[in-house]
């Protein structure tokens, strides 16, 4: 037998007897020793206390806030926590702490937070609470503790949100009292379904006995509103790691300064959304509930973990908090150019407002929700929810370029090993969608505020195709297409379905507006004539036939519509009127064949297209009868010309 060295196994001079100090115990000393004597004071080595948004435990509780006053703040801030959760029947509130349930709480003991008044099984034990937990946090309990939670490879965190992957519209409840009664939108076409205070209290306990019974919630105090005259605080009760970090990147993240300060919430949302609502309550009529009281400024949700609901729930909110200010909540995304022109992008779910108003060329203010005050635009949210389905690197750079570490990644379908993502799977949902922070996107605008608005792009996506790729309006026109919210959205084509389906929706957010319609039109048309801004038409859908004959306008040609919008260049083109919707479409634009700009000219069959324009035609004057009885702003000739805007046959 040969050694490596050519040696035959020759005794004494093979392999080197490793030398010990003579007490026979092999040393490695390649490195300095650590400062530690046992494990687990070696863990303690490896974090740094750092802002008082991570959680303390119970032995840093006690410990480490040297001064009185920290610790007063610290308690405060349990005591108002508490509240939040508190039973409405029984005890003024749990006990709870700071921390991991999975730690052990040397001293918390002797810190009882609330006394309680009378003693329930609830009251007895302690509700952890993980506050403002920050990504990195909320990554490991999110893996840790929820299933079907991983990390892609772009460092993303993908999640399921259950049984439901999209928002229910009709099991969104209000309260109707005194107060509501009168201020919002009841009856037909209302998206406010309402409810007795009652059984508000009923499901609402239900939640709080549901998150109360866990180990532990995370809870999120935020703000809504970038304008800081009319900023809104927070606070979001979840069960789920996913939830908390949703809304960490959908609210706007306080500073730790901000954050001391705090308080109590403007407004709370309880989502207990893995435990069902009791259908034997009254009013319920599935399992799940989304139940909005004004007066009490509280969300109950029961029975949805889509996270969606969370943020267009808030929504609604500030569609009924900002108007009561003078100040119009609008369903819209938002940029601004170099020169500070100010452009709106309104339109229904699946329009184009992420994607357009995600302009690299451009400052993006916010993609979805906005306020348009007498200081000018200001976004509502502090994060991007861009759906994912077939997003291509090449097409959206800077949402793929977003989904990185902190984004969560909903619903997506990913490769087991290189948990790569394939974004043209349906598997789960065609609702894909990525939350990400809005300072993901590399020219956001921080803060997201503006000036007043130059340009009110109204996005339809006509699955018809006889809609024009993009239309002038005058204000009469946008106020109708605005109070009408049309798009249409493409049949389910698992199921071959051929024909589009027409969805009007007022103020292009009916399901999040809280008053009648022409009260937040007869706002946008003041704020419009006031600042001088130029309303128009973009159909983002079909051109050359109908869904399932012609396409898809090309993003690119979208693109190139919506620069010579920006850049001024489009407001003095040529013109001329299409028949029956009598919108003004230009000959000419650089970057877009201009055959597609006349509807008729890309369709092969004329006679088709006369049959599907009247078609639609139709559909728009039906919608609209039910607002012609109502007056638009204290001016009654512009009510006329509204009515007058719609398409003649
Ligand atoms: N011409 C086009 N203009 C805008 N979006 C388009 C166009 N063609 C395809 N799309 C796709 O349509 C979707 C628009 O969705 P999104 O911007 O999220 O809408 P919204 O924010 O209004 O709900 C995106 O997936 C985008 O890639
Ligand atoms: C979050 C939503 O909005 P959008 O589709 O407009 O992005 C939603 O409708 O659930
Ligand atoms: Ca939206
Ligand atoms: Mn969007």
């Amino acid at each position: 037998m040969e050694n490596r060295n050519g040696n035959a196994g020759k005794p004494g001079n093979g392999l080197t007897k490793i030398q010990t100090n003579g007490n026979e115990i092999c040393h490695d000393d390649s490195s300095g020793s650590v400062k530690a004597q046992t494990i687990d004071e070696l863990h303690s080595l490896q974090k740094k206390k750092s802002a008082p948004t991570t959680p303390s435990t119970g032995y840093q509780f006690g410990a480490s806030f040297a001064n009185l006053s920290e610790e007063d703040r610290q308690r405060q801030q349990l005591q108002s926590i508490s509240a939040s959760l508190a039973s409405s029947a029984r005890e003024t509130g749990p006990k709870v702490v700071k921390g991991d349930p999975g730690k052990a709480h040397k001293h918390v003991h002797h810190h009882p937070v609330v006394p309680t008044i009378s003693v329930s099984d609830s009251a007895l034990k302690f509700t952890h609470v993980f506050y403002n937990l920050s990504p990195a946090e909320l990554y490991e309990q999110a893996i840790k503790h929820e299933k079907g939670s991983f990390i892609t490879s772009t460092g993303a965190m993908a999640t399921l949100s259950g049984a439901k992957t999209g928002r229910a519209p009709r099991d969104k409840r209000v309260v109707r009292d005194e107060t509501t009664e009168d201020d919002l939108w009841w009856g037909k076409g209302s998206p406010n379904i309402e409810m007795d205070e009652h059984t508000f209290m009923v499901n609402r306990e239900r939640a709080v006995d549901y998150l109360n019974s866990l180990d532990k919630v995370f809870v999120n105090d935020q703000f809504l509103n970038w304008d800081p005259q009319n900023k809104i605080k927070v606070r979001i009760v979840s069960a789920r790691a996913y939830h908390s970090l949703f809304m960490h990147n959908m609210c706007i993240r306080p500073t730790p300064e901000e954050l001391e300060d705090f308080g109590s919430p403007d407004f709370t949302i309880y989502n207990a959304g893995q435990f069902p609502c009791n259908r034997y309550t009254h009013y319920m009529t599935s399992s799940t509930s989304i139940d909005l009281n004004l007066a009490r400024r509280e969300m109950v949700i029961l029975g949805t973990q889509y996270a969606g609901e969370m943020k267009k729930g808030l929504f609604s909110v500030m569609h009924y908090l900002m108007p009561k200010r003078q100040i119009l909540s609008l369903h819209s995304g938002c940029n601004m150019g170099k020169d500070g022109d100010v452009a709106l992008f309104f339109g229904l779910s699946g329009t184009g407002k992420t994607t357009l108003s995600t302009d690299h060329n451009r400052y993006l203010i916010g993609d979805d929700e906005h306020c348009w005050s007498d200081n000018g635009v200001s976004n509502i949210e502090g994060g991007c929810y861009a759906k994912c389905i077939d997003l291509s690197r090449e097409k959206e750079p800077d949402i793929w370029n977003a989904i990185k570490f902190g984004t969560v990644l909903e619903n997506v379908v990913f490769d087991e090993h290189t948990r790569e993502v394939d974004y043209t799977d349906k598997s789960v949902t065609e609702n894909t969608r990525a939350a990400y922070p809005i300072e993901y996107i590399p020219n956001a605008r921080i803060p997201c505020v503006g000036p007043h608005p130059k340009n009110v792009i109204l996005l339809a996506c006509d699955a018809f195709g006889v809609l024009p790729p993009v239309s002038k309006l005058n204000l009469p026109q946008t106020m109708y297409h605005f109070i009408s919210g049309y798009t249409a959205l493409v049949a389910g084509t698992v199921d071959g379905i051929k024909e589009p389906t027409a969805t009007f929706s007022a103020c292009f957010g009916a399901a999040f507006i809280m008053m009648h319609p022409t009260k937040y039109a007869a706002m946008l048309a003041d704020k419009m004539q006031k600042y001088g801004a130029t309303g128009w038409l973009v159909n983002t859908g079909w051109s050359g036939g109908r869904y399932g004959v012609g396409s898809r306008i090309k993003l690119q040609y979208t693109r190139k519509i919506i620069d010579a919008i920006h850049s001024g260049t489009l407001l003095n083109a040529n013109y001329k009127k299409t028949e029956v919707f009598g919108l003004e479409i230009p000959t000419e634009i650089e970057g877009v064949p201009s055959e597609i700009l006349d509807p008729v000219n890309a369709w092969p069959d004329k006679d088709a297209h006369k049959e599907t324009l009247l078609k639609l035609a139709g559909l728009f004057r039906d919608n609209f009868d039910v607002f012609t009885n109502y007056q638009i702003g204290k001016d009654n000739k512009l009510t006329q010309e509204i009515v007058s805007a719609g398409p003649i046959f």
